[in-house]
Formats: structure tokens, sequence, C-alpha cells
């Protein structure tokens, strides 16, 4: 990528802001809707994350965004991409038959689920808007696997180093961040 590329990075990470002990004491929290309130932002996330795809995942044929946050990016990339865009929701929120998996927050666990229409060998990309311990993105390869689906990659806009989400993430599947905190 290129120094155009770089500097964009650094002008988002500059409008994400942090707020102390939220949801629960002793967790940092990195607020991503504070950085698209303004319509600057939004632009120019979208054009980081469409380079982004573009140039790592050429072959890509449909995103997938993991409710509620990744939602925000997996739609605008699939429109703009021209390519489909499949839900990965917390339990009992999808109609028709589902594939589950329970999987462990920084702060809590929950179950996702994912609809058992994928097509098996879609070449898939994961999308949220942050990694902290990894469970979510854990899941949604597993629910993927399980589907038949080739998990091509998982990008997020933020990586939190420190938790290591990276090495609960299975079956070798790489993950691509836009900017890390520690
Ligand atoms: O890497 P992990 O430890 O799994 O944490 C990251 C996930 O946690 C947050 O979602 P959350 O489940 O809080 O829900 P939301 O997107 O609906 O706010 C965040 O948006 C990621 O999806
Ligand atoms: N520290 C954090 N900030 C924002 N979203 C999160 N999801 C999990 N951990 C988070
Ligand atoms: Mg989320």
């Amino acid at each position: 990528m290129d120094s155009d590329y770089e500097n964009k990075l650094i002008e988002l990470k500059s409008k994400i802001k942090s707020f102390t002990d939220f949801p629960r004491k002793g967790i940092l929290f990195w607020d991503i809707f504070s950085a698209i309130s303004d319509g600057n932002t939004c632009r120019l996330l979208q054009n980081l994350l469409v380079q982004t795809v573009r140039v790592k995942y050429p072959e890509v044929e449909a995103v997938v965004g993991l409710e509620s946050r990744g939602f925000l990016f997996s739609f605008s990339l699939a429109a703009e991409m021209g390519i489909g865009c499949i839900p990965v929701r917390k339990k009992g929120k999808l109609p028709g038959e589902v594939l589950s998996y329970k999987y462990d927050l920084e702060y809590g666990s929950d179950i996702l689920e994912i609809q058992k229409s994928v097509r098996p060998g879609l070449k898939c990309l994961i999308v949220d808007d942050l990694i902290a311990t990894g469970g979510s993105i854990n899941a949604a390869v597993h629910l993927l696997h399980d589907s038949g689906a080739k998990v091509l990659g998982c990008l997020t806009v933020i990586e939190l180093k420190s938790l290591d989400g990276r090495k609960n993430i299975p079956h070798g599947v790489p993950v691509h961040s836009l900017i890390e905190y520690e």
C-alpha cells in the first residue's frame, strides 16, 4: 500500500475515541461510531476498506458481517464491490434453519448464528469493527467452515494487540486490521 493509504490510516486513528470503564469497569472501549459521525471520515474509512479488499482479497465472492457493528462495513463493502452480503447474528435473530456457535467476549459470552443457505465453496471475507479476544471472529470462522464455505480472511478496522485475538482464529485464517491499539 502507498503513502496516501498510510496517511489515511493515521487520520482515521486520530478520529477514534476511547472510553474508560465501558461497558464494565476495567474495559477501555474503542468507539468506532465516534469516528463515523463525521462524513469525511465515513468516506475515508470506506475507501480504506475497499482498497484493502481489492488488493488483498480480489477473489472474494461475499462479505460476512458480524452483528451489529460489523454490519456497518459488510453492506457498504458488498454494495461497492457488487458481491453478496451475509449476516452472522446473535442467537434467535435469523429466520429459517441456522447453525449456532457459543463464544466468549472480552466482557461476557454469547451465541452467534448463520443461516444454512450459504453455498458450499463460497469465497468469504469476515468483516467486523474490532478484534479483541478473537472470540467473535473465531465463532464466525467455525460457522462458515461448518457451512462448507471457504474463508479467505478476516478484516477489522481495529485490533487490540494486547489481547492477541489472532491466536484464537482457527484453520489458519489470516486476519488483517487497519489500525492497532495496545
Ligand atoms: O474479539 P472479541 O473479543 O470477540 O470482541 C470483538 C467483538 O465485540 C464487539 O461486539 P459486541 O459483541 O460487543 O456487540 P456489538 O457489535 O453489537 O456492539 C465488537 O464489535 C466485536 O464484534
Ligand atoms: N475494548 C473494546 N472496545 C470496543 N469494542 C470491543 N469489543 C470487545 N472489546 C472491545
Ligand atoms: Mg460486534
